[in-house]
């Protein structure tokens, strides 16, 4: 690609013709936001907005027909694609063979990147999407700290600690994460209208990183990504037409650019092998992002009592249905010859209390034998402090191995387990009780009080928050009011209502101001995530993302950012 041309005679970004910037205007920002590279995004959205518009309506379509009674199912139309054994996937990189354990982060603060990639992990999943809060500052020091990555030279100094962050000899590989298909960025208008928020962060990301990434890190291959939330395969090919309009711009090879896409809807359950037949040059496999798919499945079913999930804490991989998923994944991919990665337990390190925290260890270990003897070829680690663990367990169950992807191996192999359509969608089973609704609030508004102040992931409880786990609280209890859920308050049935609810709001926000502090309460947007989350649970139609609804909070326009200074 074509170098940046002259700089601009004042602080303001240069911008091609018809796209504005509306972020704060910062050096660092400005060496992203090129002339050239904006233009490289700009094509980008101009080319598929079209496509994106009527994926999502396609999305709205769906739900419709959930919403009169209609279940998701396997195509029909597209039997002739999940039965024929005659094609697979493109081989896999040898930068990627083995993937036995990953960890994931928000690609900002810098600090963290360096950590990520200095964790002994094989690969590193930088984050735009569930677990970073979407503000101009995080997404443009996202990409500087990746570009910085990329090209070795990422440093960072913790000046309150007099700590210097660099690369260690063997970082982890890098993955990038962006935002799904629903979500604009504010800041970014092409042609008058925000862009298409995962747009800007590959394009952004791919512009300035691509050439470095396939000298280093990717071997000749790559960059590498992560695809989040999609629904339905014809999502994928968008993702596919945009790699290759990436690769024919950059002048490398088609099928350079390589994806996992995260099986994190229930749709998409049913549209994996197509999934991965729209990609198949450009396949990194599937991942089971266990948390979102569970928001899904609430999501999907929201106008069926019947369906009810019971209390968060209780639906987890051991479900029928989540097993189901799990098995159904490992079987496509490894038929296909790609990576069937596991997903990410909630548990983090406990500090302060060590019994609590080789309990915590312990479940980590649990889940990540579950994942390994299914058959799964790497899992996800939310913390550094669970790779040695994670480590050991993938590494020992695979006794050398890259990976399992040849061996058929595995329960959800050896059983024969033929998944059914009823398997995966098979209602979980468990207690629903007024703790869970508490519990869900007493999270669902401490998360979006951080994604209000900037933070995208953080520990609650001693486990991982991010925008998916906080989904489930936020679209359980909405289920929950909907429906007039019978919940268990000690021995009492009471019905889940709005002025329960109410009670319960208050109760928690109360409990929460007593736990972080009156001062840090008063400072935080406590009181105005208690409203949004709120008013989320009990509007008469569920919102589709939490993170939409917010979104217009963390938006900052400094008019005049771009425009004055157009060429
Ligand atoms: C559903 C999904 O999508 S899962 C994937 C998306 N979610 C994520 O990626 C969550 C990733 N994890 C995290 O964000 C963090 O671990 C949290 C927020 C849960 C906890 O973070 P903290 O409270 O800062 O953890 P803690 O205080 O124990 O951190 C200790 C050290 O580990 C580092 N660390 C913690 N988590 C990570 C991580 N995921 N990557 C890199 N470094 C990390 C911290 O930077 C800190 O470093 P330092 O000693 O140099 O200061
Ligand atoms: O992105 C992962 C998930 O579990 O959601
Ligand atoms: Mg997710």
């Amino acid at each position: 690609m074509a170098t940046n041309a002259a700089a601009p005679p004042c602080p303001c970004y240069d911008t091609p013709e018809g796209v504005d910037i509306l972020g704060r205007y910062d050096p660092e920002f400005a060496a992203i936001l090129t002339r050239d590279a904006l233009a490289f995004v700009a094509g980008l959205q101009r080319e598929f907005r079209g496509a994106v518009r009527y994926a999502m309506e396609r999305r709205r379509e769906a739900q419709r027909r959930y919403d009169a009674g209609e279940l998701p199912r396997f195509d029909p139309a597209t039997r002739p694609v999940r039965e024929a054994g005659g094609w697979a996937c493109a081989p896999v990189p040898p930068a990627i063979a083995d993937r036995t354990v990953e960890i994931t982060g928000p690609a900002e603060p810098r600090k963290m990147v360096i950590n990520a990639l200095n964790s002994g992990a094989k690969v590193f999943m930088a984050d735009f999407e569930d677990a970073l809060s979407p503000t101009w500052e995080n997404l443009m020091r996202g990409q500087v700290n990746l570009r910085d990555a990329v090209a070795g030279t990422i440093t960072y100094r913790d000046a309150a600690r007099g700590r210097e962050y660099r690369l260690g000899d063997r970082p982890a590989t890098l993955f990038v994460r962006p935002r799904g298909w629903h979500l604009p960025e504010a800041h970014v208008l092409v042609d008058g209208e925000p862009a298409i928020g995962c747009l800007v962060d590959f394009g952004l990301y791919f512009f300035h990183s691509h050439a470095a990434f396939r000298s280093g890190q990717g071997a000749g291959f790559g960059p590498f990504f992560y695809l989040p939330k999609m629904e339905h395969s014809r999502e994928a090919r968008i993702w596919k037409g945009v790699f290759e309009r990436a690769e024919k711009e950059a002048g490398i090879g088609r099928g350079s650019i390589r994806a996992t896409v995260l099986v994190e809807t229930l749709p998409a359950v049913f549209q994996m092998e197509e999934i991965l037949h729209e990609l198949r040059d450009h396949s990194a496999g599937l991942n089971c992002g266990r948390w979102d798919y569970i928001f899904s499945y609430v999501k999907t079913f929201r106008a069926r009592p019947d369906r009810l999930l019971p209390d968060r804490a209780l639906v987890g991989m051991a479900q029928h249905f989540m097993r189901s998923y799990s098995y159904l994944l490992i079987q496509t991919c490894h038929r296909r010859g790609v990576h069937a990665m596991g997903g990410m337990a909630a548990q983090i390190p406990i500090k302060d209390d060590a019994a609590a925290n080789e309990a915590a260890l312990e479940l980590v270990r649990k889940d990540k034998l579950r994942e390994v003897r299914a058959g799964h070829d790497g899992t996800w680690a939310a913390h550094p402090g669970l790779i040695p663990a994670i480590r050991e367990v993938f590494e020992g169950h695979l006794g050398g191995r890259p990976n399992q992807i040849d061996a058929a191996a595995g329960d959800a192999a050896r059983a024969g387990v033929a998944v059914t359509e009823e398997d995966l969608l098979q209602p979980p089973r468990g207690a629903r009780t007024v703790e869970g609704l508490r519990h869900n609030t007493r999270v669902g508004v401490q998360y979006v009080a951080a994604w209000l102040s900037g933070s995208g992931s953080v520990p609650l409880y001693n486990l991982m928050e991010d925008a998916a786990t906080a989904e489930i609280s936020r679209v359980q209890n909405w289920q929950w009011l909907r429906h007039g859920a019978a919940l268990d308050a000690g021995g009492v049935e009471v019905r889940a209502t709005p002025e329960l609810l109410a009670r319960v709001v208050e109760e928690e926000m109360a409990r929460v101001e007593a736990e972080v502090g009156a001062e840090r309460f008063r400072r935080g947007r406590y009181a105005e995530a208690g409203r949004i989350f709120s008013r989320q649970c009990t509007a008469p139609e569920l919102d589709d993302f939490l993170t939409l609804d917010a979104y217009n909070l963390i938006v900052v326009h400094h008019p005049g950012a771009s425009s004055p200074c157009k060429l």
